[in-house]
């Protein structure tokens, strides 16, 4: 029986993968157990609860890169955060401590290196997080999801690729007509649109506008604004008299159930969507933010469009009708859309929980 004690928040890109290993874990080892660390401000206080994973949480919050007089606080802030993850591992016991990025899994990690228990960090992304870089030094292996992350940690020694077990998680999930409960046809082709987790502005406006065009066309859309988002959506003047083909929604929970559904993808290109587009063969049109540390989405993106796996529009010259044109481009063209699947899915690793529990189990040996 394993004790694993994972940490990681903040956005669902950080949490999501969490939860698909601790799924790969109960279902190899039922008697595991599981505790997971978040905060109370993350979308983990929300999700992890959810489903039923027992949670605590630690107070924390990011570093500034200048030093101020908040940077004071938050130097208090963490070590106070260590003090108490010690005490949460102190309970615990685990065997193995995991941490799939975010801020809180500086203070759970650092902690639990300090007490010799065994570590691991998962970077989602091309180029690895400020915490994860960090932990780089303390922890006993670090699994990487992207070959480019390599660069950003000079203990080679401690490097495994595994991708991200949120992959392996969505090749198990079979087709359903879950798009009914959004009033779409599941018999026709859908292009979903939506800015990551938590949902992004600048993509909403876009989408609003290329969504008017989908009038009359073969294909339907669902458009998943983010929950932050919805209400000014929806009373904005554009929203009233949309076609009947197309649904829009604050937020799909379980997300993966309707992605075997999907035809086209429109969306960020956060590191833990991107594992998913690959898992399943989706062909997509990615819009990188350009909010995001070493501008990490574009060198996550490009690694799809090198491939000739996704299409890339940069957020400053996106428009509707630029997204509509690259849309029915694809939607369109049955050829282009079907390569793009079968080298979206070349570029996948369907068993990146495995691969990453495997990590785990041989620490613990
Ligand atoms: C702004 C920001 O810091 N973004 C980062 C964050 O993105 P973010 O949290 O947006 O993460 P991703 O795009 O990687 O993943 C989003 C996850 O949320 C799920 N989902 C999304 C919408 C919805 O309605 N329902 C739902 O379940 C998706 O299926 C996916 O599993 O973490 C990623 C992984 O470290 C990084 O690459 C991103 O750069």
């Amino acid at each position: 029986m394993m004790r694993l004690l994972v940490s990681g928040g903040g956005t669902g890109g950080h949490i999501y993968p969490a939860l698909a290993l601790i799924e790969d874990l109960k279902e190899k080892d039922p008697t595991a157990e599981i505790l997971y660390v978040g905060t109370s401000r993350g979308l983990e206080s929300r999700i992890v609860p959810d489903v039923g994973i027992d949670f605590k949480t630690i107070e924390i919050q990011g570093f500034k890169r200048s030093l101020s007089l908040k940077n004071l606080k938050t130097i208090y802030l963490f070590l106070k955060s260590v003090h108490d993850s010690k005490k949460i591992i102190k309970t615990f016991k685990p065997d193995v401590v995991v941490g799939t990025g975010g801020y809180v899994c500086g203070s759970v990690l650092y902690a639990a290196a300090r007490m010799k228990i065994p570590t691991v960090i998962h970077e989602q992304n091309s180029i690895a997080g400020v915490t994860n870089k960090f932990l780089g030094h303390f922890v006993d292996k670090i699994c990487i999801c992207f070959d480019h992350a390599k660069d950003d940690f000079p203990e080679k020694e401690k490097i495994v690729f595994t991708g991200n077990p949120r992959a392996q998680q969505v090749v198990k999930i079979k087709k359903s007509d879950r798009l009914k409960e959004f009033g779409l046809d599941p018999s026709k082709r859908t292009v979903l649109i939506f800015g990551g987790s938590r949902g992004a502005r600048r993509i909403n406006e876009s989408a609003l506008e290329a969504i008017k065009y989908f009038k009359g066309q073969p294909w339907q859309g669902l458009f998943v604004t983010g929950r932050v988002h919805y209400d000014k959506i929806m009373a904005s003047p554009s929203a009233k008299d949309l076609p009947q083909n197309v649904a829009i929604v604050p937020y799909v929970n379980d997300m993966p159930s309707i992605l075997p559904e999907i035809s086209l993808i429109v969306g960020r290109a956060g590191a833990t969507s991107l594992a998913e587009i690959t898992a399943l063969g989706i062909p997509s049109i990615l819009i990188p933010s350009p909010y995001v540390t070493h501008d990490h989405q574009t060198y996550n993106a490009m690694s799809l469009v090198e491939k000739k796996a996704a299409l890339m529009i940069k957020e400053a010259e996106l428009d509707g009708q630029k997204l509509f044109d690259a849309v029915s481009e694809l939607e369109n063209d049955a050829e282009l859309s079907e390569k793009m699947a079968s080298n979206a899915k070349a570029a996948g690793v369907p068993d990146a929980a495995d691969r990453l529990l495997s990590v785990l189990e041989s620490l613990v040996r």
